[in-house]
């Protein structure tokens, strides 16, 4: 036998023996119940290439909402050695998320994002059957996102907001300036949540924090993407060497200065704590809770306090400035939504609250349809069930990733009709919050999918009403919402498409005008008040981008 041909013996018997399991599936799938349907694709690429086109131009959950119509309740789309299962009605969504939570709450295994970059100290990258994952999430609602907690924050988006009303009522060249605008609405929630979580906040638009915690989220979850590490794909790399797996040693780097940077904030918050002169934080409020805790679990806790403003500030940025987008749109639904305000704040008498939501039903149906017309997390993050499911004459084998299609089912003409009309008054009537409607006995009566569902649903739905209910009613009460001169109209969202699919980007042409000079003052004496009674907090500055590799 040749040198050649013992290569390619190697080589057919590894294709036969593939060939061979692949039948053996077959049979043994004849007799299950069929996959759910999949979109037609190429053979071996399957949809990859229709997936990455749509990445390109930003139009990945229209991508998906057109799978959904046309393929119903789960759609099985294979992104090369991926297969991704969406999860695309609100019975299904009960189905697999809730009833079946005990079996759908894991993650993908993300060897770089989880284990390298985060440590496997991320809530959200970890699985749900790891001890770490429950105890965080206990420690976040307890910490900062039980109801009691998320009241002790509105103190701080009061403060933020009414600085950013500020900053635009005395600027014409901001309020017209709509990467300005989006740039600063980043820093108000930015240092909202860094204040409560840290008790530092976040003074200027240009402070490097904003783009430290900005890259390390991004890093994370870029990360998690199908495809984007070779190792995640073939685990058996990681059993390489480290000099041979520089994937790693870039994620350890970055954990290292990820955890420098919060051991640096832990620390300042234990002097001032020595000094008593400690301001009230999450990460206060832990260090003094357990007193019993190791260096290793404060510093545990200082970097969950940074995972926190991860989690929360962009998703509150994106509901922000897509507000903006709904009543540029939609004018009439502005002009209630101020009348309306109006009517229980009082035309020049003072800045609304949050306090004011229960009067002012039409503010809950306002953020409602927000949710559903613009999930922030439009996709979903990832799940793997642990074993397989069947649901409506379809079967979900064990493994499978699934993802809960937000987008899809808030774009549902037979659950809402004239889905891409910003039309509030569809929730006529219906005063839940989002705890009470996710456990409507009827799914059908649940407003939205934004936050998730089932045991991994987002903890933070409470700090987050707050969070868009205060900046509804001030940015509407305040300033009437136009297009920038230079729109290109009528608006047209593939125009200024975001990051985040589905949502608006900072080139979304947006202009603020304030309504009156009485509001102008009022914005200004509210502001002066709120800043002589708010806590002087050290600026959670970074000197520098340290990620050198
Ligand atoms: C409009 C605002 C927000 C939206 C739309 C949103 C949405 C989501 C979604 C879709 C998930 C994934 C759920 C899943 O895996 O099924 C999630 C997870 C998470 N969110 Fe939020 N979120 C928001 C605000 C917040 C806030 C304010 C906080 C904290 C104060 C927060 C903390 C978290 C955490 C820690 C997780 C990980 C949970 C886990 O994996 O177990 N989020 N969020």
């Amino acid at each position: 036998m040749s040198f050649v041909s013992i290569p390619l013996l190697a080589l057919a018997s590894v294709a036969i023996i593939y060939l061979l399991l692949r039948l053996q599936q077959w049979f043994e799938d004849r007799s299950k119940l069929p996959l759910p349907p999949k979109p037609p694709g190429v053979p071996l690429l399957g949809n990859t290439l229709d997936v990455i086109g749509s990445t390109k131009t930003h139009t990945q959950h229209l991508l998906f909402g057109q799978y959904a119509r046309d393929h119903g309740e789960i759609v099985r789309v294979q992104v090369g050695p991926f297969t991704q299962y969406f999860i695309n009605s609100d019975e299904a969504v009960k189905a697999i998320f809730d009833k079946a939570s005990a079996t759908t709450s894991e993650r993908p295994r993300w060897i770089v994002s989880n284990e390298h970059i985060c440590d496997q100290k991320n809530v959200l990258l970890l699985n749900a059957s790891h001890p770490r994952w429950k105890q965080q999430r206990k420690v976040i609602l307890q910490g900062m996102t039980s109801i009691p907690r998320a009241d002790a924050g509105l103190e701080y988006l009061h403060f933020e907001t009414a600085k950013f009303l500020k900053q635009v009522a005395n600027d014409n060249r901001l309020a017209g300036d709509s990467v300005g605008l989006f740039n600063e609405i980043g820093r108000y929630t930015y240092s909202a949540f860094a204040s409560q979580t840290f008790g530092m906040d976040i003074p200027d638009e240009k402070d490097p924090a904003i783009e430290y915690i900005f890259h390390s989220g991004l890093e994370q979850i870029l990360g998690t993407l199908p495809g984007s590490h070779l190792v995640d794909i073939l685990p058996i790399l990681d059993r390489f060497p480290l000099f041979l797996k520089p994937w790693e040693r870039k994620g350890k780097a970055i954990f290292q200065d990820n955890k420098r940077w919060c051991d640096e904030r832990l620390q300042r918050v234990e002097k001032s704590i020595e000094a008593g002169t400690v301001k009230d934080s999450f990460l206060a409020r832990r260090m003094q809770d357990e007193k019993g805790m190791s260096f290793d679990d404060r510093s545990e806790a200082a970097y969950l306090a940074l995972m926190l403003i991860i989690g929360a500030a962009d998703t509150s940025k994106m509901s922000s400035w897509s507000f903006l987008e709904a009543m540029m749109r939609f004018p009439d639904v502005q002009a209630k939504a101020l009348a309306e305000i109006e009517a229980v704040v009082g035309v020049a008498d003072r800045l609304p609250v949050y306090e004011d939501l229960d009067s002012i039903p039409y503010v809950r149906y306002l953020m409602k349809e927000l949710w559903r017309w613009r999930p922030p997390v439009a996709l979903g993050h990832p799940h793997i069930t642990t074993r397989e499911l069947t649901y409506n004459g379809m079967r979900l084998p064990a493994g499978s990733r699934i993802h809960l299609n937000a987008w899809a089912i808030g774009h549902d003409p037979h659950r809402h009709p004239d889905p891409e009309r910003f039309w509030p008054e569809r929730y006529d009537g219906d005063l839940t919050t989002s705890e009470q409607s996710k456990n409507s006995t009827d799914v059908k009566d649940r407003d939205h999918f934004a936050f998730g569902s089932g045991r991994r649903i987002c903890p933070g739905y409470h700090v987050a009403e707050r969070s868009l209910a205060i900046a509804i009613m001030r940015l509407v009460w305040a300033f009437e919402v136009v297009p920038g001169p230079n729109a290109k109209l009528p608006l047209d969202p593939k125009d200024y498409p975001g990051e985040m699919p589905g949502n608006p980007g900072e080139q979304m042409p947006v202009s603020l005008k304030v309504r009156s000079e009485m509001k102008r003052k009022i914005i200004g004496d509210e502001y002066a008040r709120a800043k002589a009674v708010h806590p002087d907090m050290e600026p959670l500055t970074h000197d520098g981008w340290s990620w050198k590799f």
